[in-house]
């Protein structure tokens, strides 16, 4: 069985970090379910890392699903999140919930993730959450909208701090049972750790969080290039490289088979 979304919010409690990364396909969520990895994300960074796209904004809901039917495939014992992809939840709840309820109905995805805190968000967590369809948050740094923001950090100035903590507190109280916080200052991060009832998992966030998420790609040495805050655990690119060059020898050489 699958963790569910409250032994998360359990595990902030007890002082027990989260450990949550991004799959697309089975072979790495197998692999990561299998390391123990207790959150895997179909993240719709899938658009950039998986599919060669700019940003993540041309993600389609089908994509979504594709991808999140493979990951499950894989996983036995995670939770997988399903980042809903952009303008597949921005319209409102009734958008929102048709999208959820694909996600969950055709996947076997446990949640969706949404990013964002203005009000109408806040509203479709909500009724997400009523209608028994756990939700992640996700402030800060919001990929989605790249075109009004950027990717810079979020969170510099008072007013934008106390605009943020407000988001993130909003979307606890609609029900959001974790949020991300995506390159927001540290100490910003850390207040709303200490704030909020629910765990937060960060991302370019500083150590103060309950829990921390990266894209896999970027700790694996397998993205074109990754954030300033990715820490690089393996060079998997390079590995390739030299696996492939050393089969094309053997062919050229007739060495292989
Ligand atoms: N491979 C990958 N890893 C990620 O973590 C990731 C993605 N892709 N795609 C979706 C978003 C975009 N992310 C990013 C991308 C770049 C920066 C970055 O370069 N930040 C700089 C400033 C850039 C700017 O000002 O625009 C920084 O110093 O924070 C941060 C987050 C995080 N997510
Ligand atoms: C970086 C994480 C939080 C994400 O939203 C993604 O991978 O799409
Ligand atoms: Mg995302």
């Amino acid at each position: 069985m699958a963790i569910a979304t409250h032994q998360l919010i359990k595990r902030k409690r007890q002082g027990h970090p989260i450990v949550m990364l991004t799959a697309w396909d089975y072979p790495f969520a197998k692999l990561l379910d299998g390391a123990g990895v207790d959150v895997i994300l179909v993240g719709d960074s899938l658009a950039m890392v998986a599919l060669g796209h700019r940003t993540t904004l041309p993600l389609t809901l089908d994509d979504t699903i594709h991808h999140a039917q493979a990951v499950c495939r894989g996983v036995d014992n995670a939770l997988v999140v399903c980042d809903l992809p952009f303008m597949s939840y921005q319209e409102g709840p009734v958008q929102a919930m048709r999208s959820a309820g694909r996600v969950l109905k055709e996947t076997g995805a446990g949640a969706v993730k949404l990013e964002g805190g203005y009000p109408a968000i806040v509203e479709t967590v909500a009724r997400l959450t009523l209608s028994g369809i756990p939700v992640m948050g996700h402030v800060g740094v919001t990929p989605q909208s790249v075109h009004r923001q950027g990717y810079g950090r979020q969170g510099k100035t008072e007013d934008e701090g106390e605009r943020i903590l407000e988001e993130a507190m909003a979307l606890s109280r609609a029900g959001a049972f974790g949020i991300v916080l995506e390159n927001i200052t540290h100490d910003l991060a850390a207040e709303i750790t200490t704030t909020l009832p629910i765990p937060t998992i960060g991302i370019g966030a500083g150590a103060r969080c309950d829990g921390q998420v990266l894209v896999t790609s970027d700790i694996l040495g397998l993205s074109d290039r990754q954030p300033p805050f990715a820490k690089i655990y393996a060079h998997l690119g390079e590995k390739v490289t030299e696996a492939v060059q050393a089969f094309s020898q053997d062919v050229r050489d007739r060495k292989f088979p």
